[in-house]
């Protein structure tokens, strides 16, 4: 059985960790580390089969695990991705604005070529990347607007400089509109769908990103369209959020435990 190591204990890795325990995904997970000790120590609470909460977050990819599945923030991919690689583990990464960032992305790729090793990206929030996948030398256009509650898009980046307040909105608004590249970089935990569709398509400078506030939604909703010689693409992920953390939508977390689960079987693969 595949060894998983888990860097983030907060939403989606708590219940990440419990697909594994309860054999859903056929794995065993042996090692946990958060940057909160609680949320670490909460966790494992929860898991009949416990596995062993690391010092700190490199000490993780050091043990010999066959995966490293990161739930934890673009931060922990800057900083542990390519000690993971260099470890020679594999790495599953769900906070994918982060390779955005071109020499991080560089890094990474080069070290996967060099350690013989697979970074794995779940579509997360979003579907339809098999099919702009496909498209993708020509295409023409790809954008996408991502629509949430106020009470989702708090704490992002965005606000330390923005003159918005989310408080005060009363109607659906746009409250940012741009590239891929930027929306990743103020929005870190609300629009890591964007780096998705940015490397299954045109690449994160020419993909379009919209972001709305609606304070009359319960759903985080995801509008893609792509259009190219091949014809166009309409996609809507109409989602429903996670009751601890409404940032983050019940289908990113469900993605992340079907592409484990994958890599833990030796299941026929189905889709692009
Ligand atoms: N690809 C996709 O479609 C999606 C991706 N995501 C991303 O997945 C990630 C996990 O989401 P979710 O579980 O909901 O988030 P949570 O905030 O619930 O949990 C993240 C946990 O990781 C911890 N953490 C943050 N940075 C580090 C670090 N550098 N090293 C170790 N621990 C760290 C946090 O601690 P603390 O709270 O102390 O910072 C927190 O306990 C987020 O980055 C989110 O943006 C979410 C939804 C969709
Ligand atoms: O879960 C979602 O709806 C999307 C999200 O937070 C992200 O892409 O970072």
């Amino acid at each position: 059985m595949k060894k998983i190591g888990l860097l983030g204990c907060g939403v989606m890795g708590t219940q990440i960790a419990l697909a594994i325990d309860s054999g859903k995904i056929p794995g065993i997970l042996t090692h946990v580390y958060d940057d909160s000790k609680e949320a670490s120590s909460e966790l494992v609470s929860k898991l009949n089969n416990k596995p062993e909460i690391v010092e700190n977050s490199h000490l993780l990819s050091s043990h010999s695990v066959n995966i490293v599945v990161e739930a934890a923030s673009q931060n922990a991919v800057r900083d542990d991705g390519l000690s993971i690689l260099q470890n020679k583990r594999d790495f599953m990464i769900m906070s994918v604005g982060a390779l955005l960032d071109e020499s991080i992305y560089d890094i990474l790729y080069d070290a996967c070529d060099h350690f013989k090793k697979t970074i794995y990206l779940p579509s997360g929030a979003i579907a339809g990347l098999d099919g702009l996948k496909s498209i993708k030398g020509e295409l023409e256009s790809v954008s996408i607007t991502t629509t949430k509650h106020p009470r989702s898009l708090k704490g992002a980046q965005f606000f330390e400089t923005s003159e918005i307040n989310l408080d005060s909105i009363d109607s659906s608004t746009v409250i940012f509109e741009g590239n891929a590249r930027d929306a990743v970089s103020l929005f870190p935990a609300n629009v890591n769908v964007a780096a998705l569709v940015s490397l299954s398509g045109i690449g994160s400078d020419k993909t379009s990103v919209k972001i709305i506030a609606d304070p009359d939604t319960d759903k985080n909703t995801h509008h893609i369209e792509a259009v190219g010689k091949s014809g166009k693409m309409i996609f809507t992920i109409e989602n429903t959020p996670d009751p601890e953390n409404p940032k983050t939508s019940r289908l990113a977390i469900l993605s992340a435990i079907e592409t484990l689960r994958q890599y833990c079987s030796d299941d026929i693969q189905i889709g692009t």
